[in-house]
């Protein structure tokens, strides 16, 4: 079976088709590298096994909240599909619990990854307390995972049209809008279509969207490299910007509204996301523009009450010190020290709604904070 993450061929970018970062068929499992050769070329990595895996996570040969999640899952999916394993159920069940573990290390900003194998951990065990042999264990496990990559694409999709339905109402005095986005939220950065970019993507087919703007996004520039990449590709109307260009943009008018994506949301809604969001949060509150969200429920994580909690992770110097995201020439003074946060927190006050697969979230006309905890209830 072709497991097919938004229903192009399996060749990145495809004429009139969607790219495709995760290409996965039962057994084999390629990644399109988003860390060396984007946007010049395509070039699929095969992965193997969790190791694999853990490092094409950790190297952000892929990267994104949803697609790390999906392909740890399914790296190890390849792995038990490939071996020949002689075991018992428990034994199956340890080694992929301990595999799980190994590959939640990779990244730990992002709580789609520790949601994934916290998901999986529980199917394992679910299934090892009826079934006798390894191969029924590993079958559960690898039906599982193929199924997060299948129902990502339906969840942004939904997370599209409730994000064009919500601006479209809360902007319908306009025509056309204008959106900003920071990072690369898109297909590159989940199973298909995306989340933030997911939202431009329906405003666009809506006929509603005057123009995107893009960030560059430093310093790993996911902006221009990726999100710039999926704009052209998809022929959106968009113009890529300077970080630093954000608040000129704002000032000049040229903005409507700013959505991003989320690495983690906590219970109140302060949000990380790239760094650099929080800049972009504070410019858009500063000149009274919406500022949203989107995410799938996924990216919630209601055991934490607010940002204070996340865990930022920091990247390599090398990021600064070189150019091209550290894999060009040197480029900073040698000796200088470095701070290269890969994320912000972007506190709930300065955000106008999330925007999920079930619904916006919204806030009380007086609060600061989402009731989040409150939304999910109710949706389901
Ligand atoms: C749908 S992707 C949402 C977020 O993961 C995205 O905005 C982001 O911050 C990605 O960071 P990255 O370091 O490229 O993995």
């Amino acid at each position: 079976m072709l497991l097919e993450a938004n229903g192009s061929s399996a060749a990145g970018a495809t004429a009139g088709g969607s790219l495709q970062s995760i290409c996965y068929e039962r057994g084999s499992l390629r990644l399109l590298d988003q860390q060396r050769k984007l946007p010049l070329e395509t070039v699929y990595l095969d992965v193997k096994d969790s190791t694999d895996g853990w490092t094409a996570i950790r190297d952000m040969v892929v990267r994104g909240a949803p697609a790390i999640a999906i392909a740890a899952a399914l790296s190890l999916a390849v792995e038990v599909c490939n071996h020949d394993f002689n075991g018992t159920s428990e034994d199956a069940s340890s080694l992929l619990i301990k595999k799980l573990e190994y590959l939640v290390s990779s990244r730990p900003t992002a709580v789609n990854l520790s949601d994934a194998v916290e998901k999986l951990r529980s199917l394992v065990l679910k299934t090892v307390e009826t079934a006798t042999e390894a191969k029924t264990v590993f079958q559960a496990y690898i039906d599982a995972a193929e199924t997060m990559l299948i129902d990502d694409v339906a969840s942004n999709k939904a997370i599209g049209f409730h994000g064009a339905k919500h601006l479209r109402s809360n902007l319908e005095g306009l025509e056309k809008i204008s959106v900003l986005t920071h990072c690369n939220t898109g297909s590159l950065a989940t199973a298909g279509y995306g989340t933030a970019l997911g939202v431009i993507r329906a405003l666009q087919s809506e006929g509603f969207l005057e123009k995107a703007f893009c960030t560059e996004t430093r310093p790993f520039n996911q902006g221009s490299r990726l999100t710039a990449f999926e704009l052209v590709h998809d022929q959106i109307p968009a113009t890529l910007i300077a970080d630093s260009a954000v608040a000129a943009l704002m000032k000049a008018g040229h903005v409507n509204a700013v959505i991003v994506g989320a690495d983690r949301i906590a219970a109140n809604g302060d949000t990380a996301n790239k760094i650099g969001t929080y800049n972009v949060a504070i410019a858009a509150f500063h000149h009274g523009i919406q500022f949203y969200v989107a995410a799938p429920i996924t990216s919630i994580d209601l055991s934490i009450s607010s940002g204070e909690q996340i865990v930022i992770e920091e990247r390599s110097a090398k990021e600064l010190l070189h150019s091209d995201g550290g894999r060009g020439k040197q480029v900073a003074a040698s000796g200088i020290s470095v701070w290269n946060p890969a994320f912000d927190v972007t506190p709930a006050r300065l955000i106008t709604a999330i925007i999920t697969e079930k619904g916006v979230i919204i806030k009380k006309a007086s609060d600061e904070a989402f009731d989040i905890k409150g939304f999910i209830e109710t949706a389901k």
